[in-house]
């Protein structure tokens, strides 16, 4: 049974794709508010992004990220975005299987493009396009069962990316 606050959209996708600048167009569009799970995360521990993963670890970002992903579930009904990690825990593939959830699909030179150095996103530290080919091999096939929709986004803005889920929800 749904929850009687539910997300209208929850984006999923690797970093990149644009799940948080399509989240605020839409919710723009639609009046309604976005939620990022990462800027949740920030606010909620005090910390960066990348802070939390060098001093504490990924494995701590992925415990406060499936708390942030719970909490955004229960209370948010706009829009919602994920860090492109979130579906790494099966407990958050469990609760999406209740939720609108689309897939923001993006290729190895697009977000390479999209990401530059990769500041901010300590996953990418190194070999950017050879961290970003690795993590979306591995995370492809998690992003395709929890979707509902799958948007590409390659050689698109993000306005027309935002546009092609308005539709596909409309
Ligand atoms: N469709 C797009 N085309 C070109 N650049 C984009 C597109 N979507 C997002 N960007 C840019 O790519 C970068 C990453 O976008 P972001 O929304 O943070 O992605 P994500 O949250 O999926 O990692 C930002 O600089 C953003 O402006
Ligand atoms: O893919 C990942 O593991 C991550 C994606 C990032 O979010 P975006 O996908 O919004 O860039 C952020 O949560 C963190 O750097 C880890
Ligand atoms: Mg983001």
């Amino acid at each position: 049974m749904s929850a009687a606050v539910a997300p209208r959209v929850v984006l999923v996708g690797p970093m990149g794709a644009g799940k948080t600048t399509v989240a605020t167009l839409l919710g723009d569009a639609w009046g309604v508010p976005v939620r990022d799970t990462d800027a949740d995360i920030v606010e909620t521990s005090g910390r960066e992004i990348a802070d939390i993963f060098v001093e504490s670890g990924e494995e701590h970002f992925r415990d406060l990220e499936a708390a942030a992903v719970v909490a955004a579930l229960a209370e948010h009904d706009g829009v919602l975005a994920l860090g492109g990690g979130a579906v790494l825990r099966p407990e958050t593939c469990d609760l999406l299987a209740d939720q609108t959830v689309v897939f923001l699909r993006v290729g190895l030179s697009d977000a390479v493009r999209r990401v530059g150095l990769g500041v901010g996103r300590p996953l990418l530290l190194g070999n950017v396009r050879a961290r970003i080919k690795t993590l979306l091999d591995e995370r492809t096939p998690i992003y395709e069962s929890v979707a509902d929709h799958v948007v590409e986004t390659d050689g698109r803005t993000p306005e027309e990316v935002a546009a092609e889920v308005r539709e596909l929800l409309s």
